[in-house]
């Protein structure tokens, strides 16, 4: 070895000690600062020896293989403690099912001893122990309670014990939004949850029939003006009522002129004067009937603010999707209506209020307007983009920019909504469909909310033009900027006799009257699929 080769050697020997000496150092002082420099000297050694990089892998091999045995003996470990402990698990449940069956077995052979006068003096301390044990539970009061029905268990002198065996699932309560507490029973129809399991009620069919308690005597006859053929079989079926069935019928104003202009004969025909005797129509009109088309149930429905009679529609029109009865039978389809249980559909309607500045809350308090097929709210003649602000229960919706929006019912869904590509509903889904008109977006595809929410569409304070409301295509107001309009399901529907039933009279109308899906079949000789 020569004298610089002695010279170099002695360098490597003098670096690895000083890192092994200061590696020591960092382990029990933890100086980082201290531990770099040295590491910084070192590491620029180490390209020149060989010798120290393979001292550093075997060094970073037997680390790793520390880490490895370390965490193959932790594994162990766990594992025969996991056993242990799931062992001892089933212990305590196996002795729990044993206690649980001996108790059980108890309580039997004392209920089989119970006089019936002993059972019920327990059972009503048994309620009165339950209202000690937890005063804030609700027993029917808020909601239907689950732990009314785990009370269920039959009484003995190990009640409450027992109870802490059956009510291993902790009691719970539905409630119902704002309405709170009333009628329980009916929600009883929608929801149960005996024992803590939610279960929807049965979907049993759900049509809905009329049937008479006594004879109707009044009908009031609603007809589709400026047609003679209407007003020729308005005459006829007037006649018919009066001299078949004997019934009293009541005709617009317009009607009882046209039909006393034409035969004095009609003198025992009632008509109204004004508004107040309008408002009073419901407490005297057993059946409404209808000659014409769409436009004129939607009349019908317009005179009623409140409850309506039910509605038999005669088709006297060109489209007729809610008028079912065939004029040309009018005397069968009547015959059977008065004698005879009809189906009805119960045409929910939106009630609708006009707020003038909302933004400053002044709320205009005036009677609703109830609309059968929907509200519109649109730009009217101003060539300007409609821009609304949609809220629902308070939670913003959306911003509508185009020609407008529709807030439409089920039954509206087939008209207006359907021309402005929203989905085609049955009228007896509860819900509201929120279709945009023309909207100036991409993405803004129609929404079908529940019956049981509150719509607010606003005219921003800072829009650049007003927008214009109608209702069922009628009675225009004007929105402006800081106006809106609050829309909600009417208590009060319009019951509409069916010629069949609900769902057959509902796919017929979209069969006849809009030919839905009408497409030629494809002929079988084609080629094999
Ligand atoms: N672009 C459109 O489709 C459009 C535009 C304006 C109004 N309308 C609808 O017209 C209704 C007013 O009806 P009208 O007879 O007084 O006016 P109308 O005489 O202009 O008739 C409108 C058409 O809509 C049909 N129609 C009405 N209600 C329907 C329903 N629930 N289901 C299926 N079709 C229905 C009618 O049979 C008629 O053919 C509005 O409530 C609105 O829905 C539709
Ligand atoms: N009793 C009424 N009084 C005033 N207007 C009515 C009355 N009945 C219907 N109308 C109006 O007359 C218009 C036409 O009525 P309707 O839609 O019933 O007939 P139609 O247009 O011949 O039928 P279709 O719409 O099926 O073609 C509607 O705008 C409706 O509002």
């Amino acid at each position: 070895m020569s004298a610089d080769e002695l010279a170099d050697a002695r360098e490597v020997c003098d670096a690895r000690i000083n890192l092994s000496m200061a590696t020591s150092y960092q382990t029990e002082n933890g100086d980082i600062t201290k531990v770099n420099s040295v590491e910084r000297a070192a590491y620029a050694f180490i390209p020149q020896t060989p010798i120290r990089s393979t001292d550093a892998h075997l060094e970073e091999f037997s680390e790793a293989m520390r880490t490895v045995a370390k965490t193959l003996r932790q594994v162990v470990e766990g594992k025969a403690a996991a056993q242990a402990e799931a062992a001892e698990w089933k212990r305590k449940y196996e002795l729990e099912v044993a206690s649980k069956e001996q108790k059980h077995h108890n309580v039997i052979k004392g209920c089989s001893n119970y006089g019936k006068d002993k059972l019920e003096e327990l059972a009503s301390q048994m309620a009165l122990e339950t209202a000690s044990i937890d005063q804030t539970s609700c027993c029917g009061n808020h909601g239907i309670c689950s732990h009314q029905i785990l009370q269920d268990e039959c009484p003995g002198p190990n009640r409450i014990a027992d109870e802490k065996i059956v009510g291993r699932k902790a009691p719970f309560r539905l409630l119902w939004g704002c309405d709170g507490d009333k009628n329980d029973q009916h929600r009883r129809d929608f929801v149960s949850f005996e024992k803590g399991d939610i279960k929807t009620a049965e979907r049993s069919n759900k049509q809905i029939l009329l049937k008479w308690e006594s004879p109707p005597q009044t009908v009031l006859l609603v007809t589709k003006p400026n047609s003679n053929s209407v007003l020729a079989l308005c005459a006829e079926m007037v006649r018919w009522l009066k001299e078949h069935n004997n019934m009293n019928v009541i005709v617009e104003p317009r009607v009882s002129k046209e039909l006393l202009t034409e035969d004095s004969y009609f003198n025992f025909i009632q008509t109204w004067n004004n508004g107040q005797e309008v408002k009073a129509l419901h407490t005297k009109v057993d059946l409404i009937v209808t000659l014409g088309g769409d436009g004129t149930v939607l009349w019908a429905g317009s005179l009623f603010k409140g409850p309506v009679p039910p509605v038999v529609a005669f088709s006297l029109g060109s489209l007729g999707f809610m008028t079912p009865f065939p004029s040309e039978q009018y005397r069968e389809c009547l015959a059977n209506v008065l004698k005879r249980p009809f189906s009805i559909t119960l045409r929910s309607r939106l009630q609708c209020h006009v707020v003038r500045n909302a933004a400053k809350n002044e709320v205009e308090i005036e009677e609703p307007i109830l609309v059968l097929n929907e509200v519109t709210i649109d730009r009217g003649l101003s060539s300007y983009l409609t821009y609304l602000e949609c809220y629902c229960d308070g939670s913003f919706v959306t911003c509508v920019q185009g020609d407008g929006l529709i807030i439409s019912t089920t039954s509206g869904s087939t008209a207006y909504s359907l021309a402005a590509g929203g989905s085609m509903v049955h009228p007896q889904v509860p819900g509201i469909l929120f279709t945009p008109i023309c909207p100036h977006s991409l993405s803004f595809r129609p929404l079908i909310l529940p019956e049981y929410v509150t719509l607010r569409v606003q005219v921003p304070c800072n829009s650049r033009g007003q927008a214009w409301a109608s209702f069922d295509g009628k009675g225009r107001i004007q929105l402006g900027p800081g106006d809106a309009l609050i829309c909600s399901i009417s208590p009060w529907p319009v019951p509409t006799a069916c010629l069949v039933d609900s769902t057959t009279d509902f796919l017929r109308s979209i069969h006849e009257g809009l030919h839905w899906n009408l497409r030629k079949s494809q002929s079988f000789d084609g080629p094999p699929a």
